[in-house]
């Protein structure tokens, strides 16, 4: 079974002459257990995809479908025990006056989760954070930190898919790939399904089996990874965002 089907996702948004396509007819499926990623130039509609599969946003047309079912008629603790979504910047997802217990123990008491106690000290041992972190404060923790707790409340209530919003691009060059070979190793334990957001092709290259290229709210064309190595796409569009990137990769 698919863990996500996107179909025909469209959004304008305004009225009139004012009115401007955000998504236009969007479609691609990702497998369950499969890692796929979204790359494309700022503003394609990236993150926008993202925020409609998390329910942040609800004025779309099409169809959203995860692990078989309309994301609209999921109920709110099926939908959350099954998706959440990690956001680029940890800073913005932990509350900066709750300690790290209130934020990991705040989805345990919605969802009457038993053994709180446990389940929040194995997700810290999970991302690789000692415990005694539950006492801390987001401004205590260095920016990887943050990101492994963030990433240790996504997957506290167990989901199987995560969406992943450039969850390495704003932490330092040098933390970045630790983050991502946690991500990569939570995905193989877990048998996570992961939607990747990155402009970073070499990011998708290593934690994506297949991706879609976007432009102008518009999917151009989905590849498999080995692409990337060849620049041998189909699209036009796509083939010149490959080329740039290998020549980038060359140059430094
Ligand atoms: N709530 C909103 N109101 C108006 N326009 C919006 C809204 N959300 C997104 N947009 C517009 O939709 C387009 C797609 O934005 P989106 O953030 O999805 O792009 P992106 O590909 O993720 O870009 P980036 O890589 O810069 O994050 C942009 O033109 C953006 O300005």
């Amino acid at each position: 079974m698919n863990a996500i089907n996107v179909r025909n996702l469209s959004i304008d948004l305004g009225y009139g002459s004012a009115k401007k396509r955000i998504l236009g007819d969007v479609c691609f499926s990702v497998e369950s257990g499969e890692s796929f990623g979204l790359v494309g130039e700022s503003g394609s509609g990236k993150s926008t995809i993202l925020r409609c599969i998390a329910r942040l946003l609800n004025l779309w047309e099409g169809d959203i479908e995860l692990e078989g079912r309309s994301v609209k008629d999921m109920p709110f603790a099926e939908y959350c025990r099954t998706v959440q979504m990690v956001f680029q910047d940890p800073y913005g997802s932990l509350h900066p006056r709750q300690s790290i217990r209130t934020a990991l123990q705040e989805p345990l008491r919605i969802h009457r989760m038993d053994r709180q106690v446990e389940r929040m000290e194995r997700a810290l041992i999970d991302v690789g954070l000692n415990p005694a972190f539950l006492s801390r404060y987001p401004h205590e923790l260095s920016g990887g930190q943050r990101q492994r707790v963030a990433i240790a409340r996504a997957l506290i209530l167990e989901p199987r898919i995560l969406l992943l919003d450039e969850p390495t691009s704003a932490l330092d060059v040098s933390v970045q790939a630790e983050v991502l070979n946690l991500l990569a190793d939570l995905r193989a334990k877990r048998n996570l399904t992961y939607l990747f957001v990155s402009h970073d092709l070499a990011v998708i290259d290593h934690m994506c089996e297949r991706l879609a290229v976007m432009q102008h709210g518009r999917l151009v064309e989905v590849m498999s990874r080995d692409v990337l190595a060849t620049g041998e796409a189909k699209d036009p569009y796509a083939r010149e965002l490959i080329q740039a990137s290998l020549e980038y990769d060359h140059a430094v």
